[in-house]
């Protein structure tokens, strides 16, 4: 097979690549340019693909052997995902960008633009498995690293995209990549760990958001209110800040009048309220997702797993498909803190069934 492989910089995709190219696939190497502003990490930004990231990228493509090329995606990377992140905070909601860049950029802009060359599938250093299901359709399933596993992130990808993607470090674990990264001369030395999300650069998600959106209608700041009590006990400069289930940095001037902790509850972008309350406020056993995207044939109805955040735990769960884009989700382990943008990935045992992303949340008498 023609592939190409998806190089980051990182040891991950170098392996990928090298292991793609041992087992006899014609392999071309390729690194995505997908910041506007690219600055080097020596700077003290390690952010998204810095100068050193595409420099690192190509010399593993040097040792590996293979052709080398860098593909410039920044204008496609910001519209699609950075500015739809910007959109979804400002709505008041938590997407998950990398979910949103598997979506549009590697398995879409990218596998399309391959395909269109005559390549017959993308290789990348994600950790999931691919494997021949009995109907003949090809399954995604959790890695054998739980500790690595990036089959939520996959989540959104449908067959057609899985006829045409690689994963060869499925069946491996981080240490013995790392190692064999090692024996290849494949080892980025002193390169900083990425962050969460590639394009805030430090980490800090608030401080970046506020950078973009702080003090621009509707994020001009509102009061944060008391779910229990009614009472105002707080006033902060912009819903960008909070997410669903978020304790820390919520700048309450004074204490809820029962003395106890406070967890955002509701985030309401128009007139900027954010209502707080207790721990247990939280809890929810119904979902709603909108947007459902299908791995394989799309169910009717199954009692399998969701996952509702990247590193989060697996539920119990039955679901119903109520039209091919929309699910409703009955939890039998109720969550905590389930914000409204982010992804239900759905599974069945370890195969990835699909994904929704929650349009909202409810409970149960049982649970009030
Ligand atoms: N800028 C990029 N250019 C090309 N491929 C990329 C780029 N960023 C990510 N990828 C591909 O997507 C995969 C998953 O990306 P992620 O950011 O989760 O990487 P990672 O697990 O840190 O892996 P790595 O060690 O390869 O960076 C990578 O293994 C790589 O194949």
């Amino acid at each position: 097979m023609r592939v190409l492989a998806a190089m980051s910089g990182g040891v991950d995709s170098a392996v990928a690549a090298a292991r793609a190219a041992e087992s006899g696939h014609d392999v071309t190497g390729i690194h995505l340019a997908l910041s506007r502003n690219p600055k080097s990490y020596r700077s003290g930004a390690r952010g998204c693909c810095t100068i050193e990231d595409s420099n690192d990228a190509r010399r593993a493509a040097d040792v590996i052997g293979i052709p080398f090329y860098v593909w410039d995606l920044s204008e496609r990377f910001h519209e699609d995902v950075v500015e739809d992140f910007m959109a979804e905070y400002a709505a008041g909601r938590t997407p998950n960008p990398c979910l949103r860049c598997n979506e549009k950029i590697k398995f879409a802009a990218v596998l399309d633009r391959a395909l269109d060359l005559g390549f017959d599938a993308v290789a990348t250093g994600h950790y999931a498995q691919l494997r021949a299901g009995d109907d003949g359709l090809i399954e995604m399933h959790r890695a054998v690293d739980m500790a690595k596993d990036q089959s939520y992130v996959l989540g959104v990808l449908t067959q057609e995209q899985l006829a045409h993607s690689l994963f060869p470090l499925g069946d491996s674990r981080k240490p013995d990549v790392r190692a064999e990264a090692e024996r290849r001369g494949l080892l980025v030395a002193d390169k900083p760990d990425s962050h969460d999300i590639c394009f805030v650069a430090d980490g800090d998600n608030a401080g970046w958001l506020r950078e973009k959106l702080g003090g621009q209608a509707p994020n001009h700041g509102g009061e944060i209110v008391d779910h229990v009590s009614g009472e105002v006990l707080g006033r902060h400069d912009g819903t960008y800040a909070f997410t669903i289930g978020q304790r820390k940095g919520l700048r309450i001037g004074r204490p809820a009048p029962d003395g106890r902790p406070r967890f955002v509850l509701d985030i309401e972008p128009v007139s900027g309220t954010v209502t707080v309350g207790p721990r247990e406020e939280l809890r929810v056993d119904r979902i709603s997702g909108i947007k459902a995207r299908w791995c394989g044939t799309v169910p009717e109805s199954l009692e399998g797993t969701v996952q509702l955040r990247a590193h989060g735990n697996e539920h119990r769960a039955r679901v119903r498909v109520t039209a091919p884009s929309t699910v409703e989700v009955v939890l039998l382990e109720p969550a905590s803190g389930i914000a409204p943008g982010q992804a239900a990935v759905i599974y069945d045992g370890t195969r990835v069934v699909g994904s929704a992303t929650i349009a909202a949340t409810d409970r149960t008498e049982a649970l009030r």
